[in-house]
């Protein structure tokens, strides 16, 4: 039998996900301690509330509300408490002790990233983050060393998988988004405040760290554009359907080179239409996908279980055995890569296809005069479908124009966009949806 030496390691936080890894330390401690070449101690497990009841039987002398104590002396710090303080706070304080931190932390890490790494980097400790987007599918780890080498182009990622549940039923089903919304919350699958899902916050925090690690550039949350998907209509996805697209909610984090050809990267999230011959749509429930297009490496995927408890103990497992390898080895932590340092460029600057839904008079030179305006703007048309007339109980007779446009800036889009709207001939703009993934 090997003795090892051991690492003291100190949880903070003992719910969905940190009471799972708990567990399998308490449980796999001999084959993970073969793995790592020391032992992972778990020395306690800071918690609000000591006598809460858990999924997970735990030994209750492992628990304390003291968190400072806990950090005291420990080798390594997981965090797995979410929000932004205490549990700032804590990791700055475990890192200038000069232990080593995992976390699952994604709203953290999109505000404080840099600060937190700047910490690590002073004291050559190691911070790791796989949990933080896609659960338990490795994309932080690509990103960030198997990828290292080559240059990202463009990642389409379904990174939140309460909105793709919900537009997925709506897909399969054709129901409308409340009634889906409600039944997920019944469910328990969405929160009883959804605001974070359906909203695009915990999208946009996720595509700032993917965007952070891929384009080796600084991207603070609030420079993410971000449009939740409450609009989506049963409508849309219908519409979306017969020209056989599906609506997701998208992370997107892409090169661009803008008007003045400065280079620079747009991070964004929106709901947008995707081919039902792209990976994306094949991404149904709460599952996650994020889609990443390399220069040398061509288009990869990276498919799997983006939430749960005992899914993303995975991750953050991986990363612990993966730091506690380092440090028993010795040496600096891996330094975040921010040379590249690119301007996040404005919505504006951003090239893409669109779905533009009009209700228009059916008269003669309809279609010539909305063509002229899409001309205008320099916006090309590359589809157009005309639904059955309808005869309002004024009289007004109104036909539903579906045009599809080939790649245009969102500028040129917005202003075609404004002119339909004041145009004689159009009833009005029922619906622009962004066609992404071509
Ligand atoms: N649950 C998932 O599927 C999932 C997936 C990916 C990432 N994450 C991330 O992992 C982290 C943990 O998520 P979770 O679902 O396990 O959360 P949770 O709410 O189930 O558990 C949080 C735990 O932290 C403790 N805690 C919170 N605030 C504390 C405080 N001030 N002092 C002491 N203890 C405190 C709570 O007592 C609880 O034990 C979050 O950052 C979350 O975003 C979760
Ligand atoms: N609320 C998130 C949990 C995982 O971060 C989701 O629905 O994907
Ligand atoms: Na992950």
């Amino acid at each position: 039998m090997i003795s090892y030496r051991s690492l003291r390691v100190a949880l903070l936080g003992g719910g969905s996900v940190g009471a799972q890894v708990a567990r399998a330390l308490l449980e796999d401690g001999d084959e993970l301690s073969q793995r790592v070449g020391a032992r992972l101690e778990l020395v306690g497990i800071a918690v609000r509330d000591v006598d809460a009841p858990r999924s997970v039987d735990l030994p209750r002398e492992l628990f304390t509300t003291d968190v400072d104590r806990l950090i005291l002396g420990a080798d390594v710090v997981v965090e797995l408490m979410g929000g932004i303080e205490p549990a700032r706070t804590h990791v700055l304080k475990a890192l200038a002790s000069g232990a080593d931190v995992v976390t699952g932390n994604k709203a953290l890490l999109a505000t404080h990233g840099p600060e937190l790494f700047a910490a690590a980097e002073q004291v050559g400790a190691q911070l790791y983050y796989e949990a933080a987007v896609g659960g338990a599918i490795p994309i932080i780890r690509p990103l960030r060393e198997s990828l290292a080498g080559d240059r990202i182009v463009r990642i389409l990622g379904i990174v939140n998988g309460t909105t793709n549940y919900i537009l997925d039923r709506m897909d399969t089903e054709g129901g409308a988004l409340e009634d889906v919304l409600a039944d997920a919350q019944r469910l328990g699958l969405a929160e009883a405040d959804p605001t974070a899902d359906v909203d695009g916050y915990d999208a946009a925090q996720k595509a700032a760290i993917l965007a952070s690690l891929a384009f080796h550039t600084d991207v603070p949350v609030e420079a993410v554009h971000r449009e939740g998907m409450r609009t989506v209509t049963a409508a849309q996805i219908a519409s979306a359907a017969r020209s056989g697209h599906v609506v997701k909610l998208l992370a997107i984090c892409e090169r661009l080179t803008d008007d003045d050809g400065r280079d620079g990267v747009s991070v964004r999230v929106y709901p947008a239409m995707v081919s039902r011959t792209h990976p994306l749509a094949a991404v149904h429930g709460a599952n996650n996908a994020v889609f990443v297009e390399a220069e040398a490496a061509g288009s990869l995927m990276f498919y799997g279980a983006g939430a749960g408890g005992v899914e993303t103990s995975s991750a953050v497992l991986g990363d612990l055995v993966s730091l506690a390898r380092r440090h028993v080895v010795g040496g600096p932590g891996l330094a975040e890569s921010k040379h590249a340092d690119l301007p996040v460029l404005d919505i504006g600057q951003v090239t893409t296809r669109y779905a533009v839904t009009l209700e228009v008079k059916d008269e003669p030179g309809v279609l010539a005069g909305i063509a002229g305006v899409f001309a205008q703007h320099g916006v090309s048309v590359e589809t157009l479908q005309q639904s059955v007339v309808t005869t309002s109980s004024a009289g007004l007779a109104t036909a539903v124009l579906v045009i599809g446009t080939h790649a245009a800036r969102e500028s040129a889009l917005a202003a075609t966009v404004a002119d339909l709207e004041a145009h004689r001939v159009v009833v009005g703009v029922a619906s622009v949806l962004r066609v992404e993934g071509a």
